[in-house]
């Protein structure tokens, strides 16, 4: 009987393809159980992306873990012997918590690890198999490099002081050159040294180019020595890394990472499909000397695309930007910027129930949502861009590029009172408040004891009856306090309406969006 691929999922499809790929590349499948003991986990903790695990006493009574993770097993057990590389790959399920749905997940991996002697050529071998493999899913896709030693490169260079460097690389991330700027500054630097680093969001394009660029940039050997290595690996991939991108502020994941790092992204897909880099100084925990490097394909996320349908299927001809609008005071104001941009919708949607109006011939649809849901449908690709409240975003601590400060909506979140409040010390202070996160964050870095009480809306009502000491709420008049005979205590967050593009978006209509933003900048500076 013969087997018609086109019958299984997209990620059973893959699961075959990759299968036949690697084994033709000599890598030999890594067969692993289920279960490794917790001791693993808890030395390594910081190699984790979560370091919650499923633990049980197993029938001998040892602590035991459902796997979060396979490359430590792997890594645990290769041993290669000095010069040797050995080649494995592995198609396994891992379990980890999801931030979502509160409650641990089965995460279906694929991947492929390469430990020992790792030299250039095996390294550009790995790189090019990740290329393969995402050209195996037939679907557009892109393939992202950076090298972490430029990161860290420049943060020596610059004396950035190592209490600083997580934040800074958090608004790296988010390519949040707004936020950057000042907290550069926080960090001790100069206005210059602010300015390189903020550079480093320019450092993205294709591979090529963005090397010519980034070669102007270097302040340290060690940025020297990485752009190096990225042009060695371009030289070796030849043809087949025409297409590859290169963002050198990329730098999530350092304490896994040391070297070249990549991320896969599939179009139609929210998330990154495939992640992967070089993690010596893991290996090197178990096998002195030795270096490694290798990635993951997470399949589960390529079942999305048998749920697409007509215009957004990957491939077709028709490029839309979906924006979240939220409904209210400051989705109207953004609206209407958008509107002078040049992203008029066809019709009033203050006019109809409708939640979806659009613009063909401008490429633009919006969908009006609650303003506390953007950031959900942009990290989860329903919409493509949003703007959303500061307050919001932080409190969702949603994973998205955060592009723009459009200083609209602006007001601070604040910890509020009593006109006579005194704070009693001896007991956990109790603190009503809409946003849970963004409180328990605060009182954490004050190193003060709190109970929380979440409302939904007319905050200032908990301290008057009773309920709570404390409120902290968004103040932007004053007139709500004042009315109630409360008064700011402490101010501790500017908020103003943010716009935020989802990752994988952001790789496949980068043009479309970078118009609509020049567009919309232009139009807040009239
Ligand atoms: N005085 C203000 N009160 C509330 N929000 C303000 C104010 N000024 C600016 N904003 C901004 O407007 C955003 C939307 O606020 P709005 O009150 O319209 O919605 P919401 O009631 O907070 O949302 P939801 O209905 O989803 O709970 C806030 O996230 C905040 O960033
Ligand atoms: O400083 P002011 O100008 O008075 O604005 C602040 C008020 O606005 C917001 O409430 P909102 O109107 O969103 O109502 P809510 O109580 O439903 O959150 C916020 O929660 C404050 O209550």
């Amino acid at each position: 009987m013969e087997i018609q691929l086109q019958n299984f999922t997209p990620a059973e499809q893959a699961t075959f393809r990759l299968r036949a790929l690697y084994e033709q590349a000599g890598y030999r499948k890594y067969r692993c159980s289920r279960f490794e003991e917790y001791a693993l986990y808890q030395e390594y903790r910081r190699f984790l992306p979560d370091a919650q695990v499923v633990t049980f006493t197993d029938l001998d009574g040892k602590l035991r873990a459902i796997k979060p993770d396979v490359t430590l097993s792997i890594a645990k057990t290769a041993q290669p012997a000095p010069g040797e590389c050995k080649r494995f790959y592995y198609n396994e399920e891992v379990c980890r918590p999801s931030r979502e749905s509160h409650t641990f997940q089965t995460i279906h991996q694929m991947g492929l690890e390469c430990m020992g002697a790792v030299d250039a050529a095996a390294q550009a071998e790995v790189v090019r198999l990740a290329l393969q493999s995402l050209a195996a899913l037939e679907v557009p896709t892109v393939l992202e490099v950076s090298h972490m030693g430029f990161v860290t490169g420049l943060l020596d260079a610059l004396k950035v002081p190592e209490e600083s460097r997580g934040r800074l690389l958090e608004l790296l991330n988010e390519k949040n050159a707004h936020e950057l700027d000042a907290a550069a500054r926080a960090a001790g630097l100069t206005e210059e040294g602010a300015e390189a680093l903020c550079g480093l969001l320019q450092l993205h394009g294709p591979l090529g180019a963005t090397l010519t660029a980034a070669r102007n940039c270097c302040r340290s050997d060690a940025q020297r020595a990485a752009l190096e290595e990225l042009q060695a690996l371009q030289n070796r991939l030849g043809e087949d890394g025409r297409g590859t991108m290169l963002d050198l502020s990329m730098a999530d994941e350092m304490e896994y990472y040391n070297g070249l790092v990549f991320t896969g992204y599939v179009a139609g897909v929210p998330r990154a499909v495939l992640k992967g880099g070089r993690y010596d100084y893991l290996m090197q925990r178990f096998t002195p000397g030795a270096n490694a490097i290798g990635f993951a394909i997470y399949l589960d996320e390529l079942e999305r695309l048998t749920a697409q349908s007509g215009e957004d299927r990957p491939g077709s001809e028709k490029v839309w930007l979906n924006i979240a609008l939220p409904k209210g005071r400051l989705g109207d104001k953004a609206y209407k910027l958008l509107a002078e941009a040049g992203y008029r919708a066809n019709e009033d949607y203050n006019d109809t129930r409708k939640l979806v109006v659009e613009n063909p011939e401008a490429g633009v649809r919006y969908f009006l949502v609650k303003p506390s849901d953007v950031a959900i449908y942009v990290e989860h690709g329903a919409a493509d861009i949003g703007i959303v409240g500061k307050d919001i975003l932080a409190e969702s601590d949603a994973d998205v590029y955060e592009l723009l400060d459009t200083g609209m909506g602006k007001c601070r979140m604040c910890v509020a009172g009593p006109k006579d409040f005194a704070d009693d010390e001896s007991r956990a202070l109790r603190v009503a408040t809409k946003f849970v996160n963004i409180a328990r964050d605060h009182y954490e870095r004050c190193g003060r004891d709190i109970d929380i009480i979440k409302l939904n809306g007319s905050i200032e009502l908990a301290p008057i009856l009773g309920l709570s000491d404390v409120i902290v709420d968004i103040v932007e008049t004053g007139t709500t306090l004042r009315e109630n005979n409360l008064a700011v205590i402490e101010e501790f967050m500017p908020i103003s309406a943010r716009f935020i593009a989802n990752k994988a978006s952001y790789k496949f209509k980068y043009q479309q969006m970078s118009t609509l933003l020049n567009k919309m900048k232009e139009a807040l500076a009239q």
